[in-house]
């Protein structure tokens, strides 16, 4: 299973995040996806790091932009899109999936249910990641809330290309939350509070993924 920790702008020490992830031990791949601005300094312990979003631009006059190519230079190994606090038009989405695909970036667009799930598959990204948006940072994981949507946007996924991995989020906190999303088809987990609003962040990366 691919195992996303997005920190998203909670206010925890992304270094020592990354670093807990690179001290434990697991059959899963773990990722890191800090603030931009904090992709350097946490690709720099070694653990696989992500962006959080990319712009769906190239170089030019674009001030503000998170411009794919600085992102990929800074160590970014992939990006998450569309997240459900990060949407973008259709169109925003295919042209982010652009320039992820040309500067080397593996791409997971996001989507709240299984028709979206559908429609972004059709984009071609590397994967997909279902997210119920009222579920996000509950505590309460998806697959036991809402099973059938994470089922549901599997078939839907497949069915449009089965090329697409499938991941789901929010509320994932536990190994047992991983092994559900497992049982039901995912082939990743995306989350977030779990971890990044923990206590002692390497007890809940062990915990997630005993
Ligand atoms: O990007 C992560 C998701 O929005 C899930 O967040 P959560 O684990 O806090 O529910």
């Amino acid at each position: 299973m691919f195992v996303l920790v997005n920190l998203k702008a909670y206010p925890c020490d992304p270094v020592a995040v990354a670093q807990a992830a690179d001290r434990v031990t697991t059959e899963h791949d773990v990722a890191i996806a800090p603030q931009t601005a904090h992709i350097g300094a946490v690709a720099e312990t070694g653990v696989e790091t992500w962006a959080q979003h990319v712009s769906p631009v190239g170089h030019g006059s674009h001030t503000g932009s998170t411009l794919a190519e600085a992102t990929a230079d800074a160590g970014a190994a992939g990006t998450l899109l569309n997240h459900s606090e990060k949407r973008l038009k259709l169109a925003d989405i295919d042209a982010s999936l652009d320039a992820a695909e040309r500067t080397g970036l593996s791409t997971v667009v996001c989507a709240n249910n299984p028709d979206q799930i559908a429609a972004v598959a059709a984009l071609g990204p590397d994967a997909v990641a279902v997210e119920p948006p009222e579920l996000i940072g509950t505590g309460t994981p998806v697959s036991q809330a809402d099973p059938d949507i994470v089922r549901d946007a599997v078939a839907a996924a497949n069915e449009v290309d089965p090329e697409v991995d499938v991941y789901c989020g929010a509320g994932i906190s536990t190994g047992d939350d991983v092994a559900a999303a497992a049982e039901l088809g995912a082939d990743g987990v995306l989350l977030a509070s779990g971890v990044a609003k923990a206590d002692d962040p390497q007890a809940a990366l062990e915990s997630l993924v005993e």
